[in-house]
């Protein structure tokens, strides 16, 4: 695919927010949001209930008209976005329940008739229907009707039909609410075949932390109308002083070590190095929920980005990273 490229070489971006405000009424819902999506990147928008998150992706896609700000999407102002813009759009939302009459591979092909006009040398629209029903698994369901699909197969199917355009950007507003393990797998490969191969950027909602951190080059954590935090799983740890924790026995007795800066490598060969006796030694890291929690804690108590007390995290078994908050204690437990 041709990257549309600025006047300083570098591809445009594909997403360019820049000090959005969205008020409801009397209540401002946005408060100064700002972000960049490059070509090909993939997004994880996250954020308590109520953060703004689906505000912020009705903006981008043109459905919801902002306060103030500035939006650049694909190169144009959504609220000035025409069919062609569009068709360079795919939109998968949170649910819709109509269609049900029409068969799986009947509703794709009448919808991927609308994206030919929009067709580039670059760009072949739309996507094949069958490869496309290979590739989202339904190939075995696209004579079925589509209110005899189960939820995770329909889930499948609006995946489909948000990128039947091959889309050069998409957004999925919880895409894989409904998958079961498996589907959810397939659903990471395609979401990673888009991306790296079709240089597809992609910006999803998730409450699934662990998806977000398999999925996203970059997490974008919105709370109460701004961003919070902006950068991969490991800056964002990293930006949060988690570090990582040692755990180990040595003669039936629990050691845990907190590790807060640096590589924790070193701790563990001066550890085996002074204690010949280890056993089951463990070496965990923060995860992206520790660093979420710890974040969304920080923003809404107000916290300074430096200093202060890190919260604790809840829901982690035995301690976490964040809970050892200076590299000198050493915890033995039984
Ligand atoms: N049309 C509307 N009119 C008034 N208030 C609204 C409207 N749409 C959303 N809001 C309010 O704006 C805030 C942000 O809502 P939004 O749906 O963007 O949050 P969200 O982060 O997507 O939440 P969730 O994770 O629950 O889907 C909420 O307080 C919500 O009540």
């Amino acid at each position: 695919m041709t990257e549309p490229q600025a006047s300083d070489g570098t591809a445009d971006p594909a997403i360019d927010v820049r000090d959005l405000w969205m008020r409801y009424g009397t209540k401002d819902v946005l408060t100064g949001v700002s972000f960049t999506a490059q070509r090909g990147e993939v997004l994880a928008l996250l954020g308590p209930n109520g953060a703004g998150k689906s505000t912020t992706i009705e903006i981008l896609e043109g459905f919801r008209t902002r306060s103030a700000g500035e939006v650049s999407v694909l190169g144009q102002d959504p609220l000035h976005g025409d069919e062609a813009w569009r068709a360079r759009l795919g939109v998968v939302l949170q649910s819709w329940r109509d269609h049900g009459r029409w068969r799986v591979r009947e509703l794709l092909g009448y919808l991927a008739r609308f994206y030919v006009p929009f067709s580039t040398p670059e760009v072949q629209r739309p996507w094949d229907v069958d490869e496309l029903l290979r590739t989202v698994g339904l190939t075995e369901h696209a004579n079925l009707k589509i209110k005899a699909l189960s939820g995770g197969q329909r889930r499948r199917l609006d995946v489909a039909i948000g990128i039947v355009g091959r889309p050069e950007l998409v957004f999925l507003d919880e895409p894989t609410a409904g998958f079961d393990p498996h589907a959810r797998r397939e659903f990471h490969d395609l979401v990673h075949r888009l991306a790296d191969f079709d240089n597809t950027t992609i910006l999803l909602t998730t409450h699934d932390l662990d998806e977000a951190e398999k999925l996203a080059d970059r997490i974008l954590i919105l709370d109460k109308g701004s961003i919070v935090a902006n950068g991969s799983a490991e800056a964002l740890a990293r930006q949060m002083a988690q570090g990582a924790e040692v755990r180990w026995t040595i003669a039936g007795e629990r050691h845990v070590h907190a590790v807060t800066e640096g590589d924790p490598t070193g701790f563990v060969r001066g550890l085996l190095a002074r204690e010949p006796d280890v056993v089951d030694l463990e070496v965990r890291h923060a995860s992206l929920e520790d660093t979420y929690m710890a974040l969304v804690h920080r923003a809404e108590t107000g916290q300074a980005e430096s200093g202060g007390d890190r919260p604790e995290t809840p829901g982690q078994a035995g301690g976490t990273p964040a809970e050892g908050a200076s590299s000198e204690i050493e915890e033995v437990r039984s």
